[in-house]
């Protein structure tokens, strides 16, 4: 559904160049939920904008969605949707006037315009809310309404830029369960985030970029099962005695943490040899990796302190 080789865009300013995205590959098949994660400037909505049409790649080249994006971007266009991070509905029009009219800018007749909205209105849980302001709807009723609209064109092929910004837990997990349907029902989704659970929790594979070049590729488990060993936590008096027996341990007060293979099944041999020289402990943990450990192990930095910054 996308094929990208060597995507480079550079943006010239007042500073000197910015090399935003540095020639990244993109493969996604049909019917995958993708996932672009990255800290922020790491090069998602560049890319994005890119393989939308919206932004012309200084280098590179790709297929989108049957589409060549350099000679026949109006074929693109045709064939994908794309919801961008700033709500494409306008505030004060009504719910089904905005429908409409986009229905009409994709060339759908009035009845097939009908058809498509009572179907799109349905499928998003916006029924009842055809006369409301745009503006009086809720942050998670309002993302709804602009991925309805990105899928007016009925395009086989999604893009989502950081789909659920700014949406409170609860309306986060309402829109995940949407953009699933969305996958289970055959549209194939290309959506960027920053946030690891989103990332985690959602996407059947991941494409994680930094400093606008693509750093790891693969399933989340796939991924974290790149991180060596589960993070042991011990709490003890005896922290530094207990870390002489591990090469990478690390101290924090009385809490001594290290890295072990297959640590839940280690812990129990590893308690006893603890024991036997006397360490008394106060606190055990056992952490499996998480997406923020494989960033760390592909840059030397945690992606949650970027995207919290
Ligand atoms: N029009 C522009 N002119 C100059 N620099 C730009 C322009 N657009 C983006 N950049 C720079 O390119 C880099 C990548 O930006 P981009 O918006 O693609 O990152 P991102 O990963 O989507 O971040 P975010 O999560 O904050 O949206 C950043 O350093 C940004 O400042």
């Amino acid at each position: 559904m996308i094929k990208a080789r060597g995507l480079a865009r550079r943006f010239t300013t007042k500073a000197g160049p910015v090399d935003a995205v540095r020639g990244v590959d993109v493969d996604v098949a049909e019917g995958e939920l993708v996932g672009f994660l990255g800290p922020n400037g790491a090069g998602k909505s560049t890319t994005l904008r890119m393989l939308t049409t919206l932004l012309r790649p200084t280098a590179g080249e790709a297929l989108v969605a049957g589409h060549d994006l350099l000679t026949d971007p109006a074929g693109v266009r045709r064939n994908i949707g794309y919801v961008g991070q700033k709500n494409g509905a306008s505030a004060d029009q009504r719910v089904a006037d905005e429908l409409e009219f986009q229905a009409r800018f994709h060339g759908l007749s009035r009845a097939q315009a009908r058809r498509r909205i009572a179907g799109l209105l349905d499928r998003f849980d916006l029924q009842g809310l055809e006369k409301r302001a745009v503006v009086t709807l809720s942050g998670g009723q309002q993302r709804r309404l602009d991925i309805a609209m990105g899928m007016l064109n009925a395009p086989p092929l999604l893009f989502l830029d950081e789909p659920s910004t700014a949406l409170d837990p609860q309306s986060r997990r309402n829109l995940w369960d949407h953009v699933r349907r969305l996958r289970a029902d055959g549209t194939t989704v290309f959506l960027t985030t920053h946030y690891l659970d989103e990332a985690d929790v959602l996407c059947d594979r991941l494409l994680v970029i930094d400093h606008g070049a693509i750093v790891a590729e693969g399933s989340p488990d796939e991924l974290k099962s790149r991180v060596s060993g589960d993070l042991v936590v011990l709490g003890t008096p005896q922290a530094l005695l207990v870390s002489e027996k591990f090469d990478n341990a690390v101290v924090d007060g009385e809490e001594v943490s290290f890295r072990v293979p297959n640590g839940d099944r280690a812990l129990p041999g590893l308690l006893r040899d603890l024991g036997d020289i006397g360490v008394e402990l106060h606190s055990v943990q056992v952490h499996r990796p998480t997406l923020d450990d494989v960033f760390l192990t592909m840059t030397g930095r945690s992606l949650r302190e970027d995207s919290n910054a």
